[in-house]
């Protein structure tokens, strides 16, 4: 029967989501249609993750808010969900750890329905460091996925110094699997070719070409209501409605954080000190 054999997978988004914008949500859409295009995946669950305050993004507002309006704006999806848990850590947490968080969630669940394979098959994912580099195409049909879902420049990211550590990069690309948009400005697939690393694990790396570029970002967002100007239509009205409603991004909020070290790299810089 059509859909028994194929792997079901959950998309984790991450980042800051200040604010979510239509093309979030576009993301979801996307790698749903590409992945079960391959006719190996059903996608069962989208689950956005805002960051938590800790990371210390210039401009961020609190994630409380970040979280509500990413709650609105899935309202009417009978897929994509946010969850908090990442946004209520008290330090900013590491990517690998949050993909690793809600991947035991998933597989907590799946225990509970009794499915014995599923188990079997977590157990063997959470051993197997190389499980996916080594057998990426032939064991998936097996049990769920989690897999991470970004844009080209979060991929782009993973190649700046001291941004990411090498074996989260190797956790979440070899051992989950990475679903990368293309992006105005990034070649995902160039960037793949130029490097080691991600050559490795080029077979567990999706890339979605996405035709119709729309290259709505948060910043140009944020910029166009610190100016007054309408984003109507760039984000779900109700989001809109809430930004409205609270007065969120002035430039006095775009000066939040702007002295400070991203946490990832003050990772760097307390190495480098002590
Ligand atoms: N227009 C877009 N096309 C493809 N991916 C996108 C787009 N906008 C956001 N993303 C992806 O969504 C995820 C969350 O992104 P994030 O919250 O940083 O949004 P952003 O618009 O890039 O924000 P900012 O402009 O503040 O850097 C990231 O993986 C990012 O690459
Ligand atoms: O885990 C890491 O080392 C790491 C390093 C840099 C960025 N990240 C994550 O990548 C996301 C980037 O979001 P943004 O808004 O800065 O594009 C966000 O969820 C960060 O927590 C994660």
């Amino acid at each position: 029967m059509e859909g028994q054999n194929m792997t079901k997978v959950v998309l984790l988004a991450c980042g800051s989501f200040n604010p979510i914008t239509n093309m979030h949500l576009r993301m979801f859409e996307l790698a749903r249609d590409h992945l079960e295009d391959t006719g190996q995946y059903r996608v069962v669950r989208g689950i956005i993750s805002p960051v938590g305050d800790g990371y210390k993004k210039k401009g961020l507002i609190e994630a409380c808010h970040r979280v509500e309006m990413a709650r609105l704006a899935t309202e009417n999806s009978d897929w994509i969900s946010v969850d908090s848990w990442e946004s209520l850590q008290p330090e900013w947490v590491e990517t690998a750890k949050v993909v690793r968080h809600h991947y035991e969630e998933l597989i907590s669940t799946e225990e509970n329905k009794d499915d014995v394979d599923t188990a079997k098959y977590a157990k063997k994912q959470r051993i197997d460091e190389n499980y996916f580099e080594s057998s990426a195409h032939s064991k998936r049909r097996d049990g769920p996925r989690l897999m991470l879902l970004c844009g080209a420049d979060v991929l782009e990211s993973f190649e700046i110094p001291n941004m990411w550590k090498q074996e989260d990069i190797v956790e979440i690309v070899g051992r989950y699997g990475l679903v990368c948009i293309t992006r105005s400005g990034n070649d995902p697939h160039k960037l793949i070719h130029q490097s080691d690393l991600l050559w490795n694990y080029r077979k567990t790396i999706e890339v979605v070409q996405e035709w119709v570029t729309n290259d709505i970002s948060a910043t140009h967002l944020r910029r166009a209501l610190r100016r007054g100007q309408s984003v109507r239509y760039l984000v779900p009205d109700r989001v809109l409605h809430y930004i409205q409603e609270q007065d969120f991004y002035s430039a006095e909020s775009e000066k939040k954080n702007a002295d400070v070290v991203l946490a990832p790299l003050q990772r760097y810089t307390a190495a480098s000190s002590s």
